[in-house]
């Protein structure tokens, strides 16, 4: 009898053969289901990571990095952060790209930015607060996507890749582009600052092989033992946090540190980072094993809990609140003006006013149900009917049988908000 795995996913994107056209999921499509969600969250403050796995030759850098003219989730996530930095710089705030990109090769890091061009391999080391990191990894500026395109074009180069019988071009190391985007929140009243910082980490992953399949022998015997070593600690990893966020074992060892891959990163596995993992498999008809294991590595991987936080400073945590209720407010505002339901009267009524409508006395203003008025504090223009009707002091509208007080409300809140920022401001002072 036949046995039927289950194995969990999001999303699946068919990429076999690009005239099916309703079927076919092109590199657009994933970048809207993966990229935008993943930026989403890295404005926000969050950590944020992407890592394919799979078998040799099934698409990982495909998808990660695309070609020429199919470019893949990391030159269109740059573009699109860059469109959004554009859009959003102002006075009050300011943003700083810097971009890395290494390799993992043979258990050694690389930079693959390395302005000396050296291929010296760099140290692993863990910092108090901040973690495992990259000492001397070239950290690089970038103001443009064109500054990154040549960064990657120059990092593309550098990469060690080798044929093997089952890509022409297979990637032999891990390789990791990440982007740290520092935003800078100001608020122009009192002069005050504060940082949010995100790191998005992107990771094309060795290919996972059968040393038979692959034909290797020598170097590439070497390689694909190291490639393995650091896979199968991977699947541990992934294994206990998948076990930990069960409640199974809650105080399992996670083996973080049994190779350079997983201690570099660690807290996208199991920390502070929202992650997600495309599985690549390839439709090949000898590579029921290769698929099944890759399938097995990414359901494990989707039942870890990360927990992830906004990394900002106390000061742009106040000026980020008082900025999302001043947004919250305007909407307030915006929403009584399009509704036309607006009051100079600050005192609570329980009935509407009567309203004086060119001479006429309306007992009830729901009279003025469906037209959409806009009002000035005495008078009110309904433009369909291109007349201005004169309106008493105190005024109240209700439309739709309804009385609300949006514009009291909202300025009730606004003074609170100042209150609030005085607090704020006096309490930092003192
Ligand atoms: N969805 C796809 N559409 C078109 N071509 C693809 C697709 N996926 C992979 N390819 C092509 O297949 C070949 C192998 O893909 P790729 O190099 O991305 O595999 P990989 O998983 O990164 O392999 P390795 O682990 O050996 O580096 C490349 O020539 C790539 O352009």
């Amino acid at each position: 009898m036949a046995t039927m795995l289950v194995f969990a996913f999001d999303h699946c994107f068919w990429t076999m053969d690009e005239s099916n056209t309703p079927k076919y999921a092109g590199q657009e499509v994933v970048f809207k289901c993966l990229g935008e969600g993943i930026l989403d969250n890295a404005f926000q403050g969050y950590n944020a990571c992407i890592f394919a796995y799979g078998q040799t030759g099934s698409g990982k850098s495909f998808s990660m990095m695309g070609n020429g003219d199919q470019p893949g989730l990391i030159p269109r996530l740059c573009g699109a952060l860059f469109e959004r930095v554009h859009r959003d710089e102002c006075e009050a705030h300011s943003f700083k790209l810097e971009v890395s990109f290494m390799e993992i090769y043979n258990e050694k890091v690389r930079d693959l930015l390395d302005p000396k061009g050296s291929r010296l391999s760099l140290k692993v080391r863990e910092h108090k607060v901040l973690g495992p990191y990259v000492d001397g990894l070239s950290q690089l500026a970038v103001t443009s996507f064109e500054d990154i395109e040549v960064l990657m074009s120059e990092g593309n180069k550098s990469r060690t890749v080798a044929a093997t019988n089952m890509n022409e071009e297979s990637s032999r190391s891990h390789a990791v582009f990440s982007i740290v985007v520092t935003q800078t929140l100001y608020d122009l009243g009192s002069g005050n600052s504060g940082e949010k910082v995100s790191k998005i980490s992107l990771v094309d992953l060795a290919g996972s092989e059968r040393v038979s399949k692959t034909g290797a022998a020598g170097e590439r015997l070497k390689e694909g033992s190291n490639i393995n070593r650091s896979l199968t600690t991977l699947g541990c990893v992934i294994s206990a946090l998948a076990d930990q966020s069960a409640g199974k074992g809650k105080a399992k060892f996670v083996p973080y540190r049994d190779s350079v891959l997983t201690w570099l990163l660690k807290d996208n596995l199991g920390g502070n980072s929202k992650t997600a993992m495309i599985a690549t498999v390839s439709p090949a008809a000898d590579n029921y094993e290769e698929t099944l294991s890759t399938l097995r590595y990414a359901d494990r991987a989707k039942r870890i809990v990360n927990h992830a936080v906004v990394n900002e400073d106390p000061n742009a945590r106040i000026i980020r609140e008082l900025r999302e209720e001043v947004e919250k407010l305007r909407e307030q505002l915006t929403a009584a003006e399009v509704r036309g339901l607006c009051t100079t009267d600050m005192e609570e009524r329980a009935e509407p006013l009567p309203v004086k409508v060119k001479g006429v006395t309306l007992e009830n203003t729901s009279a003025l149900e469906g037209m959409s008025p806009m009002c000035s504090s005495t008078t009110v223009w309904e433009p369909t009917a291109g007349k201005e009707y004169e309106l008493p002091k105190p005024l109240k509208l209700a439309l739709a049988g309804s009385l609300v007080k949006p514009q009291s409300q909202a300025i009730d809140a606004l003074h609170a908000l100042k209150r609030r920022v005085r607090g704020v401001r006096r309490g930092r002072r003192t």
